[in-house]
């Protein structure tokens, strides 16, 4: 596997320099005969915000397209301010617990045989391990039946130890663009992210490929050049948590059945995500996105309750949610990362939007469909992350005054809806960094397709 990987590594660089060759005739060519505005010349501003440089590296400059902050910006403050911040704040118990309907209730295809697997690891959980605040909505714990839907593969199963204290104050509220509801007890089980990461779980072949399909074919097609922004953004979204999905899976991939050894593989990223540029971009565009959500909902999280009982855990998640919605470098280099204020504007506006939204609440929907489990725990939670952050931007108060203050009176997040935002974030900031700090040095190091410093055996 190795050679095979090295051989078509060795011809990509190859393939590299020819294209950053021709994106220079193209640019060269092109900038002097594209009219302002035309296709083309929006196309090249396009390439010129991602091109190759000398040694036919893939880099990426400019602006973020649709956003307000340059690649540059975006590694640094998430380099060195945010990712650390995040890294910390999700091992938090108020954010390591999430709230999920684990339950496989596919409304699309009820035939499907991977949704039907049962396996009874979730009986043997005791229930004193729910802390007694946690069993008190549903009045017992959700019986096995309704826990269990998992994939044949040991990876995919969602490990469902919990221990920690409960939460409490936080106000139920809907969320317009997301399917699932907090509300909806019966069905529910906390989850422990930490203990579950989202990484290689064997889940591929037809079935992941169906769900895929359905996400985009059904509901988020790409977008021809030239579209609105409005019709792009639902796709880029996707395409950005898509791409963010598939580095985790090769940072942590299993690379020896046998010895249990797993590690980064980096051709597989490469071949599923660097080789993109369009997938790259759009991660950097997810990124920017939901983490315009945050900022924009600062005053709401400072003042939310973080309160779990574990007394100095509790301040500490104050604090770092402190550091992380003021920080410096952000608030100077990238002080708005994304413009939401720009769309919905024309016409169309409210009916595109309500459209946007009917197709979101879709894909929240097949996400009862992922036939594994720890896929359909972290695609759910990422899917509520990315409604929560459309819920921020585009839900809250639009009909009514946009003034500033306004807007965060009428704010309200269920704990669940925050919980998944931060997370969303720090998965995505991770993915900012791998690509960030593993990108270039696999293309330089080519006949490389595996980093051997990251390997590890689990036991
Ligand atoms: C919600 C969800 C969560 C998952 N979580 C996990 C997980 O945690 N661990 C795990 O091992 N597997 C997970 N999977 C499976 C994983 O995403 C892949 O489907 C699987 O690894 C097979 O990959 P593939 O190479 O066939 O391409 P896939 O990733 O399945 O992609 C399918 C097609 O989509 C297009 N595409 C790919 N990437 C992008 C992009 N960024 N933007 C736009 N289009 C794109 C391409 O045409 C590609 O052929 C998940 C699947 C789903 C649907």
């Amino acid at each position: 596997m190795e050679e095979k990987s090295e051989k078509k590594s060795t011809g990509r660089v190859g393939k590299w320099s020819l294209a950053a060759i021709g994106a220079a005739i193209f640019l060269v060519l092109g900038i002097g005969l594209a009219p302002r505005g035309s296709p083309v010349s929006s196309l090249i501003h396009r390439i010129k915000s991602c091109y190759c440089n000398q040694d036919g590296l893939l880099n990426y400059r400019g602006v973020v397209e649709d956003c307000c902050c340059d690649y540059e910006t975006v590694d640094r403050v998430n380099s060195e301010a945010l990712h650390p911040v995040l890294q910390d704040l999700v091992k938090h118990p108020f954010f390591r617990y999430f709230k999920v309907k684990l339950r496989c209730d596919c409304p699309f295809w009820p035939d499907d045989g991977m949704c039907f697997l049962r396996d009874c690891s979730v009986c043997e959980c005791p229930e004193n391990e729910f802390p007694e605040s946690f069993r008190k909505p549903s009045g017992n714990t959700p019986s096995a039946e309704h826990l269990i839907c998992q994939g044949e593969n040991p990876e995919s199963a969602v490990d469902r130890t919990i221990d920690a204290k409960a939460f409490k104050g936080w106000i139920e509220v809907d969320n317009p663009w997301t399917s699932d509801d907090e509300r909806d007890n019966a069905e529910m089980v906390y989850v422990n992210l930490q203990l579950n990461p989202e990484r290689y779980t064997g889940y591929s072949g037809p079935p992941a490929r169906r769900i895929w399909d359905a996400v985009y074919l059904e509901n988020c097609q790409k977008y021809p050049s030239g579209e609105c922004q409005e019709k792009r953004i639902l796709y880029k979204l996707i395409s950005g948590l898509h791409s963010s999905i598939s580095i985790h899976i090769a940072a942590d991939y299993l690379l020896d059945e046998k010895t249990n050894t797993w590690g980064q593989n980096l051709s597989l990223m490469y071949d599923r995500v660097l080789a993109y540029p369009d997938r790259v971009r759009n991660l950097y565009f997810t990124y920017l996105f939901v983490l315009r959500s945050v900022m924009k909902a600062a005053d709401y999280l400072e003042q939310a309750d973080y309160d779990t009982g574990n007394g100095l855990d509790d301040e500490n998640t104050e604090l770092l949610i402190k550091r992380l919605l003021h920080d410096h470098k952000l608030q100077v280099s990238c002080p708005k990362p994304f413009d939401e204020a720009k769309l919905w504007k024309g016409q169309n506006g409210p009916e595109l939007m309500k459209q946007t939204q009917l197709r979101f609440r879709n894909i929240s929907a097949i996400m009862d469909c992922v036939g594994c489990e720890k896929c359909r725990l972290w695609g759910k939670l990422q899917v509520l992350g990315l409604g929560t952050a459309l819920k921020i931007l585009f839900s809250v108060n639009s009909h009514e005054s946009s003034s500033h203050h306004h807007h965060h009176h009428h704010l309200q997040l269920q704990r669940n809806e925050v919980i998944a935002l931060i997370n969303l974030l720090n998965r995505l900031s991770e993915s900012i960094k791998l690509v960030h700090d593993v990108g270039p040095s696999y293309q330089t190091a080519s006949g490389h397709v595996m980093s051997s410093s990251h390997h590890h055996h689990v036991s």
